[in-house]
């Protein structure tokens, strides 16, 4: 990625490239990455969009793989310029054991630095989350903070627990020299809750609130809010990132970013209904219908029905002390590092990032997708 070889073409990686936030890395790579010239996917499931991806200008090459499997990682990643490595295990609900999101989300990670390192890629992005930092288990708010707010980051559940890890061992691999002799440079975005077309946990509360006969019933008061972003915005960022990792080396090697928009600070509730709306829903109660204590103790009675039924039953609804927790602790970010330090700005305007959800929501909500 020479200054005197600018019509270079790159190959980049894409891990976890048919996910909800990796679908929409993959298709902006190919809309704004003028160098791109082979664009690999990695999932361990591929999705049946990839093909008709296949017949355009840039090379897609999709593999079917594990990160959690160091040879195919290195297979995958040998000869490309640029990771982006999305690819993850997002469980808040206990469907996987604490013992299968760590293999994937911090060994997958580590398999994805020491591929980098003995291929001789240089270039690594890697997406973190908000929950690294958290809400932590104090419950403590988060208000508009930014990367440097100082916050008691204290995780006990495994999914932040390993993003914070698989975080750590990117940041600590920025600098380290990999096969040809130059230096690895790394950084991590942390976007908030992301939202926006092909967001499942958003279809699903539709399809329930269809089910009530159009209404969804208040649980968290709307005096708290939860950060969001839209999907193409992280992709944006994403896309951004990686292209300017080598011209800004010293500046953004081993840095974090948080990753957010400008979307309206709003109740995770709130927000919700901002899509769920135009779709016909409502939102019912100005507070909480159940008192908090009570959400408490059904958070709980699910923690356990889940345990004990594990045997017999996968148990895992969306309400659990820890869903509960993050959905009802502010945690909001306000920051303009990475406008600082690679020129990002939103690519998609509140307005445009609500009506493309909005739609997708309409189809995704009647559809079986
Ligand atoms: N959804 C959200 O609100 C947020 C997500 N993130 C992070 O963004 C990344 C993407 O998340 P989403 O798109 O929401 O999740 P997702 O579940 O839709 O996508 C993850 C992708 O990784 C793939 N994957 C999982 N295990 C794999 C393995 N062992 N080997 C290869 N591929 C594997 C999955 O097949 C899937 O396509 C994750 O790293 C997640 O931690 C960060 C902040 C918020
Ligand atoms: C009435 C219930 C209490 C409402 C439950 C909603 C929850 C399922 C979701 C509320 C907040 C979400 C999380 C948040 O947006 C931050 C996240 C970041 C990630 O990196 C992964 C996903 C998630 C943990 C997200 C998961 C669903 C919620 C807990």
């Amino acid at each position: 990625m020479a200054d005197s070889a600018q019509a270079q073409k790159l190959v980049y990686l894409v891990t976890g490239g048919c996910g909800f936030l990796g679908e929409h890395v993959v298709r902006m790579l190919l809309q704004r990455e003028p160098r791109l010239g082979e664009l690999r996917v990695f999932d361990r499931h591929l999705g049946p969009w990839l093909e008709e991806l296949k017949t355009g200008p840039v090379r897609v090459t999709a593999i079917q793989g594990d990160v959690t499997e160091a040879h195919e990682v290195a297979a995958a990643v040998a000869g490309a310029h640029v990771v982006i490595h999305t690819a993850g295990l997002v469980d808040v609900f206990g469907r996987a054991s604490p013992e299968t999101i760590h293999e994937v989300n911090v060994q997958g990670t580590r398999n994805v630095i020491e591929a980098c390192v003995q291929t001789g890629t240089r270039f690594l992005v890697y997406t973190s989350s908000m929950e690294v930092v958290g809400p932590n288990t104090k419950g403590h708010p988060f208000y508009r903070g930014n990367e440097d707010t100082l916050y008691e980051a204290v995780h006990r559940h495994p999914y932040p627990c390993s993003k914070a890890l698989a975080e750590r061992l990117v940041l600590e691999a920025n600098g380290r020299e990999v096969h040809g002799g130059l230096p690895l440079v790394t950084c991590a975005l942390r976007p908030t809750g992301i939202y926006g077309e092909g967001h499942q946990i958003m279809r699903d509360f539709y399809r329930q609130g269809l089910r009530l006969g159009g209404w969804l019933f208040r649980a968290i008061p709307a005096s708290v809010e939860h950060g969001r972003v839209y999907v193409g915005n992280v992709a944006w960022m994403h896309v951004l990132a990686a292209r300017e990792l080598e011209r800004r080396a010293a500046l953004m090697g081993g840095q974090v970013y948080f990753c957010y928009d400008g979307s309206p600070y709003k109740s995770y509730e709130d927000f919700n209904m901002e899509f769920l709306g135009p779709c016909g829903l409502q939102l019912v109660g100005a507070r909480p219908l159940l008192p908090y204590w009570l959400l408490v103790f059904l958070a709980a009675l699910n923690a356990l029905l889940q345990w004990l039924l594990r045997p017999l039953v996968l148990y895992a609804p969306l309400l659990n002390p820890y869903t509960l927790a993050v959905a009802n602790t502010t945690f909001t970010v306000s920051t303009d590092k990475a406008q600082r330090h690679f020129g990002y700005e939103p690519l998609f305007s509140w307005e445009d990032s609500r009506t493309r959800t909005i739609l997708w929501v309409q189809a995704a909500g009647s559809s079986a997708q």
